[in-house]
């Protein structure tokens, strides 16, 4: 299992271009003869919120793994800005039912921390109330908010949560996403994001990354969100807000996640050369 949200130093062996905190250069993984990252090209600003977006399997959590550090990319580089800080927040935890601990416990577990930073902490993502509650009698939403306390815990200028709104009812969705948004505003530091809300991102997000292996399209979601080119990427604007999701490829990927041209369309293509937006049609 992986270690619980923590604190990760970086390896100040190389240095992101100006401003970025983490970055990734022509990233590539191959695991167990598959490949799972292609090439990827992005970066993660102080202040800013990118969200990965990508079907099951794209290589989202795998993407977040090789930024952390918790795995060593077969290709490229991933550089970090010295000396950051990053909590992470994983996709999922497993709390042990015959170890019961309070929130407070489960809190502390990462380091040593006085009782009031982890109230305080707790408060901030609006659990103030579960400090001495079993975390194992938490309701998922709760889990969800004490997991991202945690990663705040030694205030990251990194923040990367993977799916922080996953198991939340749509009403609590749209509260986590303004949460994080509002800690982004009170610690100033970068959020990466995995998530599968897709209406929440665009609304919520500074830069979006569509991610199947490669890097299929991306950018800011207010610019271009009234650009054709977005809306023949990611669908068109529904009322209230709501994006629909839909992604028009000109390749598709096979079983194992390869990337195939369609019939009659000519020889597989690589990624998506092209354009800063990496758009492929495919
Ligand atoms: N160590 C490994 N060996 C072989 N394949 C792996 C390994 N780790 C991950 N994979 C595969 O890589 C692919 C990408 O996995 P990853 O968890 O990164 O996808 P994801 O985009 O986060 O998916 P989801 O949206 O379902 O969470 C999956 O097909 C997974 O089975």
């Amino acid at each position: 299992m992986f270690p619980l949200s923590r604190l990760i130093r970086s390896r100040d062996d190389a240095v992101p271009a100006r401003g970025a905190l983490v970055a990734a250069r022509q990233v590539g993984l191959v695991a167990g003869g598959r490949r799972i990252l292609d090439g990827v090209d992005m970066a993660v600003e102080a202040g800013r919120i990118v969200t990965l977006i990508g079907p099951n399997g794209a290589g989202k959590t795998t993407l977040l793994k090789v930024l952390l550090g918790l795995l060593s990319p077969t290709g490229g580089q991933v550089l970090r800005r010295p000396g950051l800080r990053i909590g992470y927040m994983p996709q999922r935890i497993q709390v042990d039912e015959i170890l019961p601990i309070t929130v407070r416990r489960f809190l502390g577990l990462g380091g040593r921390f006085p009782k009031d930073r982890l109230a305080r902490v707790l408060a901030e993502v609006g659990c103030a109330h579960l400090l001495e509650q079993p975390v194992q009698s938490v309701s998922g939403g709760e889990m969800q908010r004490i997991l991202l306390a945690r990663a705040l815990l030694r205030e990251p200028h990194l923040l990367v949560l993977d799916e922080p709104a996953q198991g939340v009812d749509v009403a609590g969705q749209g509260e986590v996403f303004q949460l994080i948004a509002r800690l982004r505003d009170r610690y100033g530091c970068g959020v990466l994001m995995v998530s599968h809300e897709l209406h929440l991102v665009m609304a919520a997000a500074d830069s979006v990354i569509c991610l199947n292996q490669h890097v299929c399209c991306t950018g800011q979601p207010d610019v271009v969100s009234r650009d054709p080119a977005y809306l023949k990427l990611f669908g068109k604007t529904m009322p209230a807000g709501m994006v629909l999701y839909t992604h028009h490829h000109d390749h598709r990927h096979d079983l194992h996640g390869d990337v195939v041209a369609f019939e009659g369309e000519g020889p597989p293509g690589r990624g998506c050369p092209g354009s800063e937006a990496h758009r492929h049609h495919g």
